[in-house]
């Protein structure tokens, strides 16, 4: 399950954030750099004002790789109190080195390594913070100029992130500058958490003060696990693992077509020996009639991201070389019907480098009929959508 770190500077972003139900409360001064740290005694003073009621962390600042240094930081920042110490990881010969220097204090609280996808973060750093005994890795960018997590590393390149992360063991997180287009993005590649600052700050930007509008509408669209733990009858772990942004589906709505074309990619791709190892073009077409939330759409929360397509398709392209179009229309068939929202999707995998024109498959797939009967005539509630939802199938 996903959860939602808000960064704030002080106790009323802190209570804005506790009253929108965030999961994580971040400590940091974004003002003083990307991991700035707020004054020690603040932290100690948030941590007092927060009395147990979220888990915190608190970042050490934009510090030089230099191991004294930095075990110094994190154990004042421990002895604050606080539940998680996250650490920037720069690039640096010494990276390893003040990973290890911090191993001793990996008992005493809970300690998490930052990449920043826009300076080349070195993943080989992530099994020595499994070796050194920290409980997690992030991913951040250091320069908050607009440039947002996904323009420094394409959706494709982050699963390795996370996949890395959960064989080591390590909690992972994914920031940097993320918007609310983001989320239905990034949850399905399983994140422990995705954590905000600039998109708390609506319209004023991430040195501003956080408003609470802006948390609730991010909020809105990571599935909570309080309501995965209560009376609800909605299963929001699996839609959560299914990268469902919850919204209600309202069978009486009818459906929209959500369609991405004309998309050409480079695909290693063909069943002949000339067609290996190398890529030929590739267009996909596809068309997904998904449920609609609402008549009045208004932010994400009542949509399905044509991104989430697009996402979907590089990242089984780069899985590497597939014999036939036809097993590649179907592996984004499923990609796209994971959303419990599509009834019906349709794919067209074009090569067009073999004939004068383009030549492939064009395949239609429905969700299964038993999956669409257990659809609700009209959903309950704001954010729900009663239905036990089993890996999107074709039928
Ligand atoms: O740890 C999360 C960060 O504070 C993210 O900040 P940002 O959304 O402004 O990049």
């Amino acid at each position: 399950m996903t959860k939602m770190l808000a960064s704030v500077t002080g106790t009323e972003e802190a209570e804005i954030a506790i009253a929108c139900n965030v999961d994580i409360i971040d400590l940091k001064d974004p003002k003083s750099g990307a991991l700035g740290a707020l004054p020690t005694a603040d932290v100690r003073a948030l941590v007092a004002a927060v009395a147990g009621r979220l888990p915190i962390s608190a970042v050490c600042g934009d510090l030089p790789m230099e191991p004294d240094l930095i075990r110094a930081k994190v154990e004042e920042v421990a002895a604050a109190g606080v539940d998680y110490v996250k650490v920037g990881f720069f690039p640096s010969g010494k990276a390893a080195d003040c990973a290890r220097a911090l191993s001793p204090l990996a008992r005493q609280v809970k300690l998490v390594g930052v990449l920043f996808a826009d300076k080349e973060p070195d993943f080989g750093l992530l099994p020595v913070f499994a070796e050194c005994g920290f409980h997690g890795a992030m991913l951040d960018t250091a320069v908050k100029n607009g440039s947002r997590l996904l323009d420094h590393m394409p959706p494709a390149g982050i699963p390795d992130f996370t996949k890395i992360c959960r064989e080591l063991g390590l909690m992972s997180g994914l920031s940097g500058s993320l918007e609310a287009p983001d989320v239905p993005r990034l949850l399905p590649l399983k994140p422990d958490f995705l954590g905000f600052r600039g998109a708390l700050c609506g319209e004023t930007g991430r040195t501003d003060g956080i408003d609470a509008e802006a948390v609730r509408q991010i909020r809105a669209l990571i599935p909570e696990e309080r309501q995965a733990e209560g009376r609800s009858s909605v299963d929001y772990r699996l839609l959560a693992a299914r990268g469902y942004s919850p919204g209600a589906a309202d069978a009486t709505h009818g459906t929209d077509k959500i369609f991405v074309r004309d998309f050409v990619l480079p695909v290693e791709i063909g069943a002949y020996s000339f067609e290996h190892g190398h890529t030929q073009k590739v267009r996909f077409d596809v068309t997904a009639d998904v449920l609609r939330v609402t008549n009045t759409p208004e932010d994400m929360r009542h949509v399905f991201s044509y991104d989430v397509i697009m996402d979907g398709i590089r990242t089984i392209v780069a899985h590497g070389h597939v014999q036939l179009s036809e097993a590649l229309a179907e592996h984004v068939a499923a990609h796209v019907l994971e959303d419990p929202r599509v009834m019906r999707v349709t794919v067209r995998v074009e090569k067009l480098e073999l004939g004068p024109g383009g030549v492939g498959v064009e395949i239609e797939r429905r969700r299964a009929k038993e999956q669409s009967r257990a659809l609700p005539a009209k959903a309950a509630g704001d954010a729900a959508i009663p239905v036990r939802v089993q890996k999107g199938q074709a039928s």
